[in-house]
């Protein structure tokens, strides 16, 4: 497939070439318009995320003036995802979503590989701002709260989400809104865009972009142009329904939450019994909630991995667990815990490292936190709370005393949030004709050449 491409950028943020063909990838380039209507309604801007089955892009949305991210489907999953599905179990009730990215819209949209789903959703910002700027949004009790009531709305309509790792929680940012595609052009960072020139003949074009381009830092953006967003409460909203499924369903499917944030039932079975044949549920997405806090509070994994087959990962479960559980007595050679040190005294030792990293974090309250934590963390799913319950846990107390910073539980937006449909903060123009004409098409070839 190498040869396939002029340049192959074959870095992290790009999609594999092999991802295009038949029933892969839709081929997309900046400033097409896709959707329903005529001219199509979604203008894409930049391209913002992927996975391994999706190209995400923020596109305007002519019809509402707001700008949306787009999650294009592979081909192949028009028939399988149950995306759109979860999505409408999770508006059942009527209520307003809490916490978890809100779908706007859905269509299909044609391409040389195949018919693909495309998801129009509120556009995220990432939680790791640290790359591209100074500012870290500071994970505090009231974002973790949110993390947890998302999950918990999630599970209170009969959803498993299947695969809650820190990337798939992000910060609302109805700030975007401030801008018109131009201006978004005008501020973003150009990407960078690699040229695909098929080598031979017998491919064909047009199943593969014209180019690829890495992703736009949409946090970048905010932290640069809207000093607000920084200055204002996190609003978290819990991402990515792909692998998300109803607690009934019959075939439900395979667990696939990263290594580091997989439950120990899940790794038992895909690393001691070798069997891919196990299934995430609500018990298990507490334990990876847990995972996810302790990354987005610390920067850090508290299982990291570093080669496989991620035994290790089970050692440490134990050791942080303070038990070895009767189905994985005589598995283990090594004994997870110091001679004569009991594995109560050993985990206590270990959280109590953990709580010392907390304060010099400044996380607020580390002990109630780690207290937290270790309530998630254990073996017996069963012995799990649920998220509903967590929310009630001690460490969230002092919030029943505060008026709560995020005015989207009760149905307000938060000052900040509001602030985005006043005039903009930049001197940005706005264009009112859907077609910038010259002015627009400068700015693609700008993006394109640099
Ligand atoms: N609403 C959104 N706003 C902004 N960025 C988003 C949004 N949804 C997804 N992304 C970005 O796109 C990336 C891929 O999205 P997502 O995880 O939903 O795709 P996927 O194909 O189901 O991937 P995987 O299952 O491999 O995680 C996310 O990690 C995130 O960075």
């Amino acid at each position: 497939m190498r040869n396939l491409a002029f340049s192959d950028p074959d870095e992290p943020g790009y999609e594999p070439i092999s991802h295009y063909g038949p029933g892969g990838l839709c081929p997309i380039s900046l400033g097409l318009s896709i959707g329903p209507g005529s001219p199509p309604r979604y203008h894409i801007v930049a391209k913002i995320g992927r996975g391994s089955f999706s190209t995400v892009w923020l596109a305007h949305d002519y019809d509402a003036s707001r700008n949306v991210a787009l999650k294009i489907l592979r081909a192949e999953a028009l028939a399988t995802s149950k995306e759109v599905e979860i999505f409408e179990r999770l508006k059942v009730s009527g209520g307003p979503e809490q916490h978890v990215v809100e779908l706007l819209d859905a269509f299909d949209h044609p391409s040389a590989n195949g018919l693909h789903r495309v998801l129009v959703m509120e556009p995220v910002v990432n939680f790791d701002l640290r790359l591209s700027s100074d500012y870290s949004p500071k994970v505090g009790r009231e974002a973790i709260h949110q993390m947890i009531a998302g999950v918990a709305f999630i599970h209170s309509r009969g959803v498993v989400h299947g695969d809650l790792h820190p990337a798939n929680f992000g910060l609302a940012a109805p700030e975007l809104n401030r801008f018109s595609d131009l201006d978004l052009w005008r501020c973003m960072i150009v990407p960078e865009a690699f040229p695909m020139v098929p080598t031979s003949r017998i491919w064909n074009s047009d199943a593969f972009p014209p180019y690829f381009c890495n992703c736009s830092d949409l946090g970048e953006l905010l932290v640069h142009c809207v000093p607000e967003f920084v200055q204002r409460p996190l609003s978290v909203r819990v991402l990515d329904l792909g692998n998300a499924f109803l607690v009934d369903e019959s075939l439900p499917p395979k667990a696939s939450t990263p290594i580091p944030y997989a439950a120990p039932e899940i790794v038992f079975s895909w690393n001691v019994l070798d069997t891919k044949d196990v299934v995430s549920d609500q018990r298990s997405d507490i334990w990876s909630l847990a995972l996810s806090i302790y990354n987005l509070v610390s920067s850090n994994d508290l299982f990291a991995i570093f080669s496989p087959p991620h035994g290790d990962v089970l050692y440490k479960m134990m050791c942080y667990c303070g038990e070895v559980p009767d189905a994985w007595r005589g598995r283990f050679t090594e004994d997870p815990f110091p001679p004569g040190v009991s594995g109560a005294a050993h985990a206590d030792d270990l959280w109590n490292d953990v709580e010392q990293t907390f304060a010099k974090r400044g996380v607020e309250d580390p002990a109630a936190l780690v207290r937290l934590l270790r309530r998630m963390m254990v073996f017996d799913p069963s012995r799990r709370p649920t998220a509903a319950e967590l929310l009630r846990d001690p460490y969230f107390r002092i919030l029943q005393t505060k008026p709560s910073h995020d005015g989207h539980e009760s149905g307000e937006l938060p000052d900040a949030c509001a602030a985005a449909s006043r005039p903009l903060l930049l001197n940005l123009s706005v264009p009112s004709e859907r077609e910038c004409g010259e002015e627009q098409d400068f700015h693609i070839n700008r993006a394109l050449h640099q």
